[in-house]
């Protein structure tokens, strides 16, 4: 294999969602002169039958735990220790679950390029002291002190990791950059577009997980399809409302790109976090249980979204404003019953007050 001396692209995460990302990019940097033809991919270590997984990698090109069934670019290096994969990256692409992000990054801590940046895939956001949250992307660019741009979208990894066609939006404030990062990501069947909104972006793709925990619900309860929409709708209006009350200044049109309205449609009828609800309600297990159970090591964001904005909410005297994010923790925890999810959507203050204007533009 040739390699080329431009910018070198490590894959910080291989789950997967991290597996299909590592296949998208490891086609285009061939294809790009401007990019090294070598990717890393941090690999959190496990053993499958024996074997470490990123001995599997590297022998077969191919995640068979979280992405099987697909072959990845043999320029694609799985690599344990996410210090020797990170050191020499221009461009970080960070996608692991929300939970492990605060953790990777403190290892990362004076270890990486000081001229490298950073793009973000992680749907979700952490605690804050003192009653907050926190967004992924503000996380790492204050831990790492590197520029952290977006990539969230109506993004199932197994339909793009057999190339079905679907849109993405990267949030970047840098016209060049955002141009760069486009061409590492978009091919004939994963198309960019690239917005300026970047905390809109980021935070359509955190909130939507906990409003398809929702849609799980009433699946798990045998509602319809129309049910499914209200809950759709009745989440977006609370997705909006969460911009325009705690990050003012976002712009209402990136709720219509496809990291707004298109992944909350997506996520509510084929993601893992309605999968795993509608279990909830059917089974009555709980949804720790049920992640371990369905998704072979696959994590959830919704049900610890929903704790975390839940905290927020609670320490700011909102909980009663933001009905869904709000029911939707209870019942995850076991506060509420699901049944109860019915009667949120039925009072919601959607029904009860004429809608105020939206006075973002
Ligand atoms: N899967 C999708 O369809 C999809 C699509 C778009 C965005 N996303 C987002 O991308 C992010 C990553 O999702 P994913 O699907 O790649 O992951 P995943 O749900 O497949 O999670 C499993 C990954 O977590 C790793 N892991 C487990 N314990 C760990 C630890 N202690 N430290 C570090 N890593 C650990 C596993 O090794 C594995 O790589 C999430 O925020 C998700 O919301 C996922
Ligand atoms: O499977 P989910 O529920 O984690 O959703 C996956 C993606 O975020 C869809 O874009």
């Amino acid at each position: 294999m040739s390699y080329t001396k431009g910018k070198q692209v490590c894959i910080v995460g291989s789950g997967n969602w991290g597996s299909v990302i590592a296949k998208i990019v490891g086609c285009n940097v061939q294809k790009l002169d401007k990019f090294d033809n070598r990717v890393t991919m941090y690999v959190y270590e496990e053993m499958i039958n024996g074997k470490k997984l990123t001995e599997i990698i590297n022998e077969q090109h191919e995640n068979v735990k979280y992405l099987p069934g697909h072959k990845l670019p043999a320029n694609v290096e799985a690599i344990a220790d996410v210090v020797e994969a990170a050191k020499d990256a221009d461009i970080l692409i960070f996608v692991l679950p929300h939970q492990f992000i605060k953790g990777i990054c403190s290892t990362l801590l004076g270890k990486i390029k000081p001229t490298a940046i950073a793009l973000s895939l992680i749907k979700g956001f952490d605690r804050l002291e003192g009653g907050g949250i926190e967004l992924i992307s503000h996380i790492i660019h204050r831990h790492l002190k590197i520029p952290c741009h977006v990539l969230m979208g109506a993004n199932l990894a197994n339909e793009v990791a057999n190339e079905q066609f679907c849109e993405t939006t990267i949030g970047c404030r840098d016209r060049k950059i955002g141009a760069m990062l486009r061409d590492i990501i978009q091919t004939e069947y994963f198309r960019v577009v690239v917005v300026d909104d970047a905390d809109t972006v980021e935070i359509c793709g955190a909130l939507k997980n906990i409003v398809a925990c929702g849609a799980g619900f009433v699946d798990g309860l045998g509602l319809g399809d129309n049910t499914k929409a209200a809950v759709i709708r009745l989440g977006l209006m609370e997705m909006i409302k969460f911009v325009d009350v705690f990050y003012p200044g976002g712009k209402l049109s990136t709720f219509f790109e496809s990291c707004g309205v298109a992944d909350l449609i997506t996520t509510c009828f084929g993601g893992r976090n309605r999968k795993c609800s509608e279990a909830f309600v059917k089974t009555g297990k709980s949804i720790k249980q049920l992640e371990d159970e369905l998704l072979n090591g696959q994590k959830l964001q919704g049900p610890i979204t929903a704790e975390e904005v839940h905290f927020m909410l609670k320490s700011k005297g909102m909980e009663d404003k933001f009905p869904i994010f709000t029911t939707v923790h209870k019942i995850c925890t076991g506060e509420l019953k699901p049944q109860d999810f019915v009667s949120c959507i039925r009072e919601h203050p959607e029904h009860i007050y004429i809608p105020r204007h939206i006075a973002f533009t």
